[in-house]
């Protein structure tokens, strides 16, 4: 009877764990600009999939009509006030989770595991450059309310090895991309994940290594939370 009992209470455990394991996740990469973030989505992405998981990519500024006004502004076609650039964030984040054809909240429904490069912390770090961090956190409330990441991964990087990156690979230098800006925006991460330890989950990861030294440093950070 004892026997029996402790059997039903093993099978019990066991399916608990097996459920989280299998659950699918919410994970957010965040980092200054050319700190490696798409890098190391598409080696999370491809380590994930061997593994059997379903796996849906995303990021932020999105491909929609708001995240291409964001991108025109960024690569310099149109002139926006910060106030006006977090204002666009904020709705392009909106539509980034209800999307009904390919919304993250639908994914996530569908059984995906969810990978965005870029979600809320990018507005908290690069806004409050700008203006009260605390408005930028309440403005962006309502997604927090709708979806916080299961875990966020913020690469942490000195901002002159990422612009020395960005400057190898790229012909624009977008609206944020400066040595200065990116000192600012990375103490700003630094700054706001302290303040929000208690309701966010954060990796944080030296990024200043090799491809393959970060992309080990994450998976071993993932395994140990999940
Ligand atoms: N750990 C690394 N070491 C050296 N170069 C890297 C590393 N990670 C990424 N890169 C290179 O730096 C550039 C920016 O990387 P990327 O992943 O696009 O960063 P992000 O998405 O954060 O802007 C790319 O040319 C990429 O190949
Ligand atoms: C998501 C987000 C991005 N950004 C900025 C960060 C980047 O400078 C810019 C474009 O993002 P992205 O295309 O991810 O740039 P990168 O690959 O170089 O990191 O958008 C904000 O200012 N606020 C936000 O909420």
């Amino acid at each position: 009877m004892l026997r029996l009992f402790l059997t039903k209470i093993g099978l019990i455990i066991n399916c608990t764990i097996i459920y989280r394991m299998k659950k699918n996740l919410f994970i957010a990469f965040e980092g200054i600009d050319g700190s490696g973030k798409s890098t190391q989505v598409k080696l999370l992405t491809d380590r994930l999939i061997k593994e059997g998981t379903k796996v849906y990519n995303t990021f932020e500024p999105t491909k929609s009509p708001i995240g291409s006004i964001i991108r025109d502004i960024f690569t310099h076609k149109i002139e926006a006030d910060h106030r006006t650039i977090a204002g666009l964030f904020v709705a392009d984040r909106l539509d980034h989770l209800l999307n009904k054809t390919d919304g993250i909240l639908k994914k996530l429904d569908e059984g995906y595991t969810v990978i965005t490069d870029r979600y809320y912390f990018s507005s908290y770090a690069y806004h409050s450059v700008h203006m009260d961090l605390n408005w930028v956190i309440e403005a962006n409330a309502l997604s927090a309310g709708l979806l916080r990441p299961d875990l966020n991964i913020y690469i942490d990087i000195d901002p002159e090895l990422s612009m020395d990156r960005l400057n190898k690979g790229r012909s624009i230098i977008e609206l944020y991309e400066t040595t200065d800006n990116l000192q600012q925006v990375r103490n700003k991460y630094l700054e706001v994940i302290a303040v929000l330890k208690e309701e966010e989950k954060v990796l944080v990861i030296d990024g200043n290594a090799s491809q393959e030294a970060v992309a080990a440093k994450i998976w071993e950070g993932i395994s140990a939370q999940f």
